[in-house]
């Protein structure tokens, strides 16, 4: 069935399919090696029609005469094939063509880079026909040099724009080509110029110190000791006169350019040694300064090295694409989700001028007046916002919540006082016939299709029918609690269809704690598109809590190592890394890879707590406090929303609260640190707080039959060979099987026991320090010597007891093992 459906689906999406060629090293060998030798044969025939062309052309008629002999040193075909490159095509452009057929040969040969090869024949042919049609500018009649189709194109080109057009656009033809092909730029060519007028100006002073250092070589000592005392007078003057120059600029207020070309003059015109100096200095400047153009070229190279490296590559290969695994995966269709009748906010004026009156009598009753009132109809809740006359206490207005939701005679009346950046006091009013919010509708929004941000999750719609979408990457984690039958479990489908609908298997991996093992087991079926598991495990929706901790556990470490890899990268958070990585900057050899989000999605989080206490809190407030960078997502979900569930530590690590109904105000304390909670009406009815407001949402409602075929959808496509593997885990508990063959041992084991004993410490630290071990294989030795006898069994945070008192006792113990 579902295998009917994506292929109704993809026969609406056909996409072109180009073949792909892929030859055997034999067929390499011949076809590459087939055209070097086409190649050559055109440039010999080539070269031979430059001398013979003209005595060939009466042979050609006669191609299949055997009387007659053509000139070309490849005789009749290269005749022909000359005639028909040169003469009748582009003329001595054509030998590029040889040249390029010759490539092509070499590339196929050697296996290397195809989309180089395309980019040479793009840009050969395009030369090919430039050249054609400049040497055709040139033409009076058709000949060798353009060819038929350069003097061809010319004359067609000349009769519309004429012969200054035709050399106008071959010099616009160059640009272009040479504004890609050599990245060149206006400041390019400024620069060329610049260097070109330095390099004369270099020329020119070095003959003029050619000129004057004879003359230097020819000073006396005297007249040397002469000329540096000169010198340094002259140059004391100078200063001087520079200070003194200064000095008066600045009482006067003002420099005066006269004054310094006089005394420039004056200096110049007093020696001709004072001259030599300048200029000697002058042309020192100019080194220095021409030294430290290069120098600081050299160093913006060098900076852009690898810049340039993986420029080349995105050149070459374009940016990585993470979906290319998956190239074909196909996003869930929206017709995948149901509609429902319930649907459309419907008006009922009666409803709201009841209402509104019931309002304003209970609060006339109250001495409250009213200034203004307005209704904002939602999905399931009305917000009537009023502003009441000057002078009465907002205080008093809050109070009154029972009263008025007597009054109303209904249930989940909340009073916002005041509104928060409005001015207004708003009373929440639940509607008498409320509406569904599909999954549907919320996916379909403008709002979500266009949002750009890195994980966007459709909660819902708000009470002025927005739908409200949220990104949990921003959050960063979640925490989601409201009592049984409320929501929850439809909530935690809808933020998970919502990732589904916008995020590709390569972007996002779900991480599934389902203590209740009925709640998520939907997904089971997109596990190797979207789960992540650890190895060894066989379900990759986790239901045991002892495996949790593992998850967890391995969790950590995936984000010690992603934190790593980020150093190493020296990026600040995921999103730049993996944009880096997109753009080839960083080198997979080094252990780089395209890094997945992960979300944990932990539903019954009370049931962990209760039975895994302080194991579970610990690597889920590291988490919680460390991994919002490096892109792991917590999603926490509790039907008991008390202090020791959602202890101190998660609260302060879990920000944005979704708070379905409870059933007391406590409980709506606990989960927001306030009232609000407890005054839902249930159904998807919830609170959403991400630190600061409340804002009041009607969870966007998704079907289990609605989960079913969108996982189906996504199942029954191509998926990775695996789930997403996470670190492997190796508790200090665990895996502790007694029975552990003795030739499955590790190398080290006598080693590892030697440590051990000697040290009379059991601990897995210990070997990790002493043999240099990781961690799992230390505990994994630490799991072998508990099954010899060695170690005694684990024993919480303590170490293991030591069972072998000395060395002697040690090689006794293996020995009669063996026996
Ligand atoms: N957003 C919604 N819109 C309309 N109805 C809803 C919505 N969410 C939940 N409901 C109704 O409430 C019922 C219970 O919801 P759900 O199973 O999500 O509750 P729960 O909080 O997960 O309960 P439990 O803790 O027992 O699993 C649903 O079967 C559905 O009829």
């Amino acid at each position: 069935m579902a295998k009917k459906k994506t292929n109704t689906k993809s026969s609406t999406k056909k996409k072109i399919k180009l073949p792909s060629f892929q030859l055997s090293s034999q067929q390499k060998l011949v076809l590459g090696s087939f055209l070097v030798i086409f190649g050559i044969v055109l440039c010999i025939a080539f070269v031979s029609f430059l001398f013979t062309g003209e005595a060939d052309q009466s042979t050609l008629s006669d191609f299949a005469s055997r009387d007659v002999q053509p000139k070309n040193w490849l005789s009749k075909t290269g005749a022909w094939l000359s005639d028909l490159f040169i003469q009748r095509g582009f003329g001595v452009a054509s030998f590029i063509f040889a040249g390029l057929v010759c490539l092509s040969g070499v590339y196929i040969l050697t296996d290397s880079n195809r989309t180089k090869l395309r980019k040479h024949w793009f840009w050969g042919i395009l030369i090919i026909i430039w050249l054609s049609v400049f040497f055709g500018f040139f033409g009076t009649k058709i000949d060798i040099l353009g060819g038929t189709v350069g003097y061809e194109i010319n004359t067609y080109l000349q009769d519309f724009i004429g012969k200054i057009g035709v050399s106008l656009l071959l010099l616009f033809g160059v640009i272009t080509y040479m504004a890609i092909r050599f990245r060149l730029t206006f400041e390019n060519v400024a620069n060329l110029f610049h260097s070109a007028k330095r390099d004369i100006k270099d020329e020119f002073s070095t003959a003029n110190n050619e000129l004057i250092v004879p003359v230097d070589n020819n000073l006396t000592e005297e007249a040397e000791a002469f000329k540096s005392a000169f010198d340094i007078k002259e140059k004391e003057n100078l200063q001087k006169d520079f200070e003194d120059e200064i000095d008066e600029d600045l009482s006067s207020g003002g420099m005066t350019l006269n004054t310094n070309i006089t005394s420039d003059e004056n200096f110049t015109s007093n020696t001709q040694t004072a001259l030599e100096v300048n200029i000697a200095e002058e042309d020192t400047d100019d080194d220095i300064e021409s030294d430290l153009a290069i120098e600081v070229a050299k160093f913006a190279e060098e900076q852009s090295e690898t810049d340039n490296l993986s420029d080349k590559l995105v050149e070459d290969f374009g940016l990585f694409d993470p979906t290319l695994e998956l190239a074909k995966y196909q996003f869930p269709t929206l017709d995948l989700l149901k509609k429902y009748d319930s649907e459309g906010i419907t008006i009922n004026q009666e409803e709201l001028e009841e209402n509104k009156n019931r309002i304003v009598d209970t609060l006339k009753n109250y001495n409250i007046g009213i200034a203004n009132i307005k209704a904002t109809i939602g999905p399931t809740v009305t917000l009537y916002e009023i502003v009441p006359d000057a002078g009465i206490r907002i205080s008093k207005i809050k109070n009154l919540e029972d009263d008025i939701a007597l009054s109303l005679s209904a249930l989940g009346i909340r009073i916002i006082a005041p509104i928060p950046g409005k001015g207004t006091i708003g009373i929440e009013v639940p509607n008498k016939n409320s509406t569904i919010v599909s999954m549907r509708s919320v996916i379909a929004s403008k709002k979500f299709q266009s949002s750009d941000m890195q994980l966007p999750i459709a909660l819902g719609k708000t009470i002025s029918n927005e739908t409200f979408v949220v990104d949990l990457a921003k959050m960063p984690h979640l925490l989601m609690a409201g009592a049984t039958g409320q929501g929850k479990s439809v909530g935690l489908n809808a933020v998970l269809t919502s990732l589904l609908y916008k995020k590709h298997p390569a972007e996002v991996k779900f991480v599934l704690v389902d203590p209740k093992k009925v709640e998520l087991t939907l997904f089971n079926k997109i596990e190797r598109h979207y789960l992540a598991k650890l190895p060894d495990s066989e379900d990759a929706i986790i239901t045991d809590n002892t495996k949790v901790i593992n998850t967890l556990n391995s969790l950590c470490i995936e984000m010690d190592n992603r934190y790593e890899l980020l150093k190493t990268a020296m990026c600040r958070n995921i999103a730049e890394y993996n944009a880096k990585f997109k753009a080839r900057k960083l080198n997979p050899n080094d252990g780089h890879q395209f890094l997945p989000y992960i979300v944990l999605v932990v539903d019954e989080f009370a049931d962990l707590i209760m039975t895994a206490g302080k194991e579970v809190e610990t690597p889920i407030a590291r988490l919680a406090q460390l991994a919002r960078a490096i892109g792991i997502h917590l999603i926490i979900a509790t039907q008991r929303p008390s202090v020791n569930v959602i202890t101190g530590i998660i609260k302060a690590n879990f920000p944005a609260r979704i708070a379905f109904r409870v059933t007391s105000k406590i409980d709506s304390r606990t989960i927001l640190d306030g009232a609000g909670a407890d005054q839902l009406i249930g159904r998807g009815d919830m609170l959403y707080t991400q630190g600061n407001d409340l804002i009041r949402v009607q969870c966007a409602f998704v079907d289990t039959p609605e989960v079913e075929t969108i996982t189906d959808f996504i199942g029954s496509q191509k998926a990775y060979p695996e789930a997403y593997m996470l670190p492997e885990f190796v508790g200090e508990e665990s895996g502790t099987s007694l029975d552990i063959d003795i030739s499955d041992r590790d190398k080290l084991f006598k080693d590892a026991a030697i440590v051990i004993v000697t040290a009379q410490q059991g601990s897995a630290s210990l070997l990790q320090r002493k043999l240099k071990l990781g961690y799992n294989r230390a505990g994994r030795l630490i799991d072998q010597l508990e099954a010899a006898g060695i170690v005694g069994p684990f024993e919480g945070s303590k170490a293991r007891q030591v069972l072998i008192p000395d060395l002697t006792a040690l090689d006794n113990h293996l020995e009669n093992e063996i026996l």
